[in-house]
């Protein structure tokens, strides 16, 4: 079996927190993988969990329990985070760097040296359609501005994984679908890709697979076409010269006349057996029938909160120190 790009291994994270300093378990036991080459989606309410886990893969934090690995090796080891780039929800500006001195500084950080460094700067900002603002202060970028400077960062030294927390955040329509267009080139060059998201459209598009995090807990992952989604009613097209055979199917819901003289009608899930004695009756001619499934977003509101409570033996048993040993082994 090949390695995982990326791999949380029953990684779990605690703080200490509050007036008492008492131990908080952020993450329980997350166990998810990211193939290569793939997108993994974090979705969750707010508190979730998505930064923490981003963060943990960055290896800005270590856990507290298990690993958390990039390519088999540990996430903090300086091997491993050459081959992340990380888009983090709080940037850490310099306000009074111009962006190019800023871009150029950080692209010097992941080891960019000389004209290869001058050349990847200048290939990320035109990429961001920031070479007009690469002579402004960063305290000077709008939201949206400042947030591509952020991407046009995660990208400069070309890492093969790609952790972006809340990448659309702040861009608007047309650079959300310019990003949407550059991720997945990351993506179909081989580029593995994490990032969180509120966006459940976003999410539907770039990721092949989806976490849900509720409670810091893994509730599901899949991906979204796996979905458990139950059938709340079916979508017919039919012929028919009765109104009330229409009516009677459709709960008030408005017929839709088809340019062929068909009627496109939502057929609740109780009014099943009725369209089925309709068309036994030849009281309706069906042309097609499909089901419609509940939507992506009830499904996940219902995954939320569904696990098992939180584990209060783990938040015990967790050695709040990094686990140093586990970490070094690659
Ligand atoms: N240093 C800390 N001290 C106390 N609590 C913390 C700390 N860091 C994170 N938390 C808590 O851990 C939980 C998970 O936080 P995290 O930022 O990972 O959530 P998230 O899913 O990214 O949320 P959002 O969607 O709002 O960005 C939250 O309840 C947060 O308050």
């Amino acid at each position: 079996m090949t390695t995982p790009a990326l791999q949380w291994n029953r990684a779990g994270y605690a703080v200490r927190h509050g007036f008492w300093m008492r131990w908080k378990t952020i993450l329980h036991e997350l166990d998810m993988d990211v193939a290569q080459g793939t997108a993994l989606g974090l979705v969750g309410p707010n508190g979730a969990g998505k930064t923490t886990a981003i963060k943990l893969a960055a290896g800005l934090i270590t856990p507290a329990a298990g690993s958390v690995r990039v390519h088999g090796m540990p996430a903090a080891s300086s091997e491993a985070r050459r081959r992340l780039g990380l888009l983090t929800e709080t940037q850490y500006i310099y306000p009074h760097l111009r962006v190019r001195e800023w871009l150029g500084m950080l692209a010097g950080f992941s080891g960019l040296k000389g004209s290869r460094l001058k050349e990847r700067v200048d290939a990320v900002l035109e990429l961001m359609a920031l070479t007009e603002k690469a002579g402004m202060m960063m305290n000077t970028l709008s939201k949206g501005q400042l947030q591509r400077a952020g991407l046009a960062q995660a990208l400069v030294h070309e890492p093969e994984i790609l952790l972006l927390d809340e990448p659309m955040s702040g861009l608007d329509p047309y650079w959300r679908y310019r990003l949407n267009n550059i991720l997945k080139e990351f993506k179909a060059s081989g580029g593995t890709l994490l990032f969180s998201s509120h966006i459940l459209a976003d999410v539907e598009r770039l990721s092949d697979r989806v976490a849900l995090l509720d409670g810091g807990r893994v509730r599901w992952i899949g991906a979204l076409s796996e979905m458990p989604r139950q059938v709340v009613g079916y979508e017919a097209v039919c012929r028919t010269d009765s109104p009330e055979a229409l009516k009677a199917l459709t709960n008030g819901n408005r017929p839709e006349r088809l340019p062929q003289g068909e009627w496109r009608i939502a057929v609740p899930i109780d009014k099943k057996s009725v369209l089925l004695d309709l068309s036994a009756q030849k009281r309706i001619i069906l042309e097609s029938l499909r089901p419609m499934r509940e939507e992506i977003e009830a499904v996940l509101f219902k995954f939320a909160g569904s696990g098992p409570a939180p584990d209060r033996k783990l938040d015990k048993k967790m050695d709040p120190k990094p686990a140093k040993q586990e970490e070094q082994t690659p």
